[in-house]
Parts: structure tokens; C-alpha cells; sequence
């Protein structure tokens, strides 16, 4: 089968879009041929898209780095692909695979991917299955002061072209028109959020940790916790990514939603796996400090965390263990030979860029399949810890803590750990932070962690 790529601009007008689509039409069985067309679109705030998205009631995808001026926006479905299990990974790698072959590679296609933290579906589903793979319908996306927008149809001789032509118009009638988008710079009133948690109970896990950490069952353990909140009204999903993304610059915000009224959305500081024409890089993020109130205090922290045995130490279960999975790949891993300090608006971690080149045989989906979970959400030994984590923590962790991004068809990727994130359905979020536990950690200090960070995407909210 062939993709088409079109020679005219199809979009002038909703009958220069059914003449195009039916002239190609005209050539096709009836198996499915996938039409990636090339769109003009003025450039554009991604969240407009997310907020059309909203608006229309289908799925998005957002994934946006302020620091490095790349976004990445999806709107709407055009083919999606899911999986369970402790093969998810692999039988997504088998489903891109099949389609890329169906479907020959068309420059600029991307595929969004999202995970569950755990293998299996949740058993109060949000909405997303353990692994997702989506083409999106629409894709905007921003590099090097670059703007493209495609739009993605599956199209077969049976296809009514009537109904699909009046969607596509509609949606692009949408996102080249004015955007209505009131964005405010100012951090929004919290008054009016009611939250519900229990620290307690998270402080009990903590000891249970340092239990299992005694025993020798664990050398780490990351629990997490969640804060469950409620607004009078409806979240308001542009304004929390737009806070999200001035108040975190460095890290990449996201979202995704199902198109079910779930959406999860974050900033997060740790790329999992970052792959341009074969290079790679994976970050150890591991170890924390609050920010000071002074230069000088804020220093003082930072060299503190620096020279913190028990601080070195959870950051160097998570170095060791990417270092050994990257090697299994054939992957040889370099990095600086100790962390550096990566400074949030609101937190500072310990941090070791990890960087590689990616062999040729090598698949993004195989790799996030060596890499998540990391100790740095997780706890070594993996499996151990995963079942402690199921044991003691209160809450599921759904799309907390795994991997959130995209990979193309030439084998480059994006992927963070979904960590600093939120899952959100109308007027109530579910906010989540982790901590690392070992040996010498104090239930007292790992809940002030957490309220650190659930403290930063609260301030978000609006
Ligand atoms: C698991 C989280 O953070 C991880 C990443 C950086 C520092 C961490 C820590 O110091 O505990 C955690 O390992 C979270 O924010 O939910």
C-alpha cells in the first residue's frame, strides 16, 4: 500500500478537499491507504489546539519544551493501537512495525505513545490502556523556528467521503481560525480548591520502606502519594498547561487526553529517553533539596544535596541501573563521573545527563522496554519494589510515573517520565508526587518532599 502525498493544497475549500479526496479515492481498493497531507497553518500557541481538541471532545497529545522552542500537538485520532502485559512494549513495536510496512514511512509521521506505570489496566479505569499508540488525525509540531501541520486519513473506496470531508473542514476551519484563547500570566487563586489527602498514611509507608530496606528485601523504594482535589467549576486545562509551562521552563509539560473527559497532564523535569539520528540520552534524576529564599541559602541546599551520603547514594542506584540497562542494548553509556545539580523553579535534584549512540538495529520501543521503570520511580530490585509499591501505596498510579512521548518513523524520540503531573476530570484533579526511600531516609523529611511537589503543580491548577 502507498501513502499519498497530495500535490495540491487540498484545504482551499471544503470542495477542493472532497474533489482531492475523491480523485485519490478513485485509485484505491478496497483495503485502507493511509493520505498524510501536508497543511498551511498560520503559526500557533499548541495549546489552542488542545483547547479545540477539548472543545470538539476528542483526543489530544501536547508535548512542549519552552526551553528548546520544540512542541509537538495532536488532535483527534486517525489510528490507534493498544496493549497489555509484561510484553506491551514489544507487541507495540509489532503493531508500528505492521503499520509502517501497510503504510509506508511518510516523512514528519509521528506516533504518540503513553503507558500505564503498571502493565495491567487499572481496576478504576481512567480511560487509557496500558500502552497506547496513536496516530494522530492532526499534527502540528515546532523545530528550529519550523511550523509543520499534517493531517492523517486512513481512506479506502468504501470510505463516505461526505462525513469525513465535513469533519476535516470543520477542524481546520478551527485551527487556522482566530484562536479564543485568554491565557493568564498570573498564578490563579488556590481559595477556591478543596483538597482531600492523608499524610499519614504516607508517612506509614514510609516506615514499611525502611522496613523492607532493613530486611534487605530493597535497596530503594519510591512511594508515591496523591492529593485529590475539587474546584467549584471546571478545570480551565489551557490556563494549567500555560502555567505549567512559564512556571517550569526546563522541563517538558504535557498532556494527553482520552477524549473521555480524562486528561493527564504534567512538567517534568526527567527525560527517559531522547533520541536525535541515533544519539540517545537518558537522565538520572534522583535526590532532592528545596530551593532557598536567599542566593546564598539556595547554595547552601544545593551543596548540602551535593554532599549528602544518603542523597548520593539514591541517585546512584538510579545511575548504576540505566548504566546496566544501556549496556544490555549495546548501548555504551557516557557520563560526567558525578551529578550535577539541575535547578527546578520550585525544587533542586541531583542530576546525571546520560548520553549513547543507539545501533542501528536499535527501536525506541525496545529501549523505554529495558528503561521504565527506573529506580528513580520505582526501586531496586525492580520487581521487588513493584510489588511493594502495589502493596503499600493507597492510590493507582495510572499514567504516573511511566513513559509519555513520541517516537517517528526513522527511530528519533521523545519520552519523558510522567512525573510533576496530575490526572484531571472536570472539576477534580488527582495530583501525584513521589520520593525515593533508603536507607537513612525520615518519614517527616520524604513528606515534605512530597508536599513540595504537589505544592508546585497545586500552584498550577486553574
Ligand atoms: C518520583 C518523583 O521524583 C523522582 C525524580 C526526582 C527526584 C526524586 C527523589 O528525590 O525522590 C524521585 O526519584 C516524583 O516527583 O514523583
Amino acid at each position: 500500500m502507498q501513502v499519498l502525498p497530495h500535490k495540491t493544497q487540498p484545504f482551499r475549500s471544503a470542495k477542493t478537499l472532497y474533489q482531492h479526496l475523491a480523485t485519490v479515492q478513485h485509485t484505491l481498493s478496497t483495503a485502507p491507504t493511509l493520505l498524510t497531507l501536508e497543511v498551511d497553518l498560520p503559526p500557533l500557541d499548541p495549546l489552542w489546539v488542545v483547547e479545540c481538541a477539548r472543545q470538539s471532545g476528542v483526543a489530544h497529545f501536547y508535548l512542549e519544551n519552552p526551553h528548546t522552542d520544540e512542541f509537538i500537538v495532536g488532535m483527534d485520532i486517525a489510528d490507534r493501537q493498544t496493549a497489555a502485559g509484561y510484553q506491551r512494549f514489544q507487541q507495540l513495536r509489532v503493531a508500528l512495525d505492521r503499520h509502517c510496512a501497510a503504510y509506508p514511512a511518510a516523512q514528519n509521521r509521528h506516533y504518540f505513545c503513553s503507558f500505564t506505570f503498571f502493565d495491567q489496566p487499572d481496576p478504576n479505569p481512567p480511560g487509557f490502556a496500558p500502552a497506547e499508540l496513536i496516530l494522530p488525525r492532526w499534527q502540528i509540531m515546532r523545530r528550529r523556528h519550523t511550523q509543520r501541520a499534517i493531517a492523517n486519513l486512513l481512506l479506502s473506496a468504501h470510505t463516505h467521503l461526505d462525513p469525513l470531508t465535513d469533519q476535516l473542514w470543520h477542524q481546520y476551519q478551527r485551527l487556522s481560525g482566530v484562536p479564543r484563547l485568554s491565557l493568564s500570566p498570573l498564578l490563579p487563586s488556590l481559595r477556591h480548591l478543596w483538597q482531600r489527602t492523608d499524610y499519614q498514611n504516607f508517612q506509614e509507608s514510609v516506615v514499611a520502606a525502611l522496613q523492607a530496606i532493613q530486611q534487605q528485601q530493597v535497596k530503594k523504594l519510591v512511594l508515591a502519594h496523591a492529593l485529590d482535589v475539587t474546584a467549584p467549576l471546571p478545570l480551565n486545562l489551557p490556563q494549567s498547561l500555560h502555567h505549567l509551562r512559564l512556571c517550569h521552563p526546563h522541563c517538558y509539560t504535557f498532556s494527553a487526553s482520552n477524549g473521555q473527559g480524562h486528561t493527564f497532564l504534567g512538567a517534568s523535569p526527567e527525560t527517559l529517553l531522547h533520541i536525535d539520528a541515533q544519539r540517545l540520552r537518558t537522565d538520572a534524576l534522583a535526590g532532592s533539596a528545596a530551593r532557598g529564599t536567599t542566593p546564598f541559602n539556595d547554595t547552601k541546599l544545593a551543596q548540602v544535596l551535593l554532599n549528602s551520603p544518603k542523597e548520593r547514594h539514591e541517585h546512584q542506584i538510579v545511575v548504576d541501573f540505566l548504566r546496566d540497562r544501556l549496556t544490555q542494548l549495546h548501548i555504551r553509556p557516557q557520563h560526567p563521573s558525578s551529578p550535577r545539580i539541575l535547578k527546578l523553579t520550585n525544587i533542586q535534584h541531583l542530576y546525571t545527563p546520560i548520553t549513547g549512540t543507539v545501533p542501528a538495529h536499535g527501536h525506541p520501543l525496545d529501549i523505554l522496554a529495558h528503561l521504565h521503570p527506573t529506580p528513580a520511580v520505582a526501586g531496586i530490585p525492580p520487581q521487588r519494589a513493584l510489588s511493594l509499591i502495589q502493596q503499600h501505596e493507597a492510590v493507582e498510579r495510572s499514567l504516573y510515573a511511566a513513559p509519555i512521548g513520541w517516537l517517528d518513523t526513522q527511530g528519533n524520540a521523545r519520552f519523558v517520565v510522567g512525573i510533576r503531573s496530575a490526572l484531571l476530570k472536570g472539576n477534580q484533579a488527582r495530583l501525584y508526587a513521589g520520593a525515593g526511600i533508603v536507607s537513612g531516609s525520615n518519614p517527616e523529611r520524604e513528606e515534605a518532599e512530597i508536599q513540595l511537589k504537589l505544592q508546585a503543580l497545586l500552584n498550577a491548577l486553574a
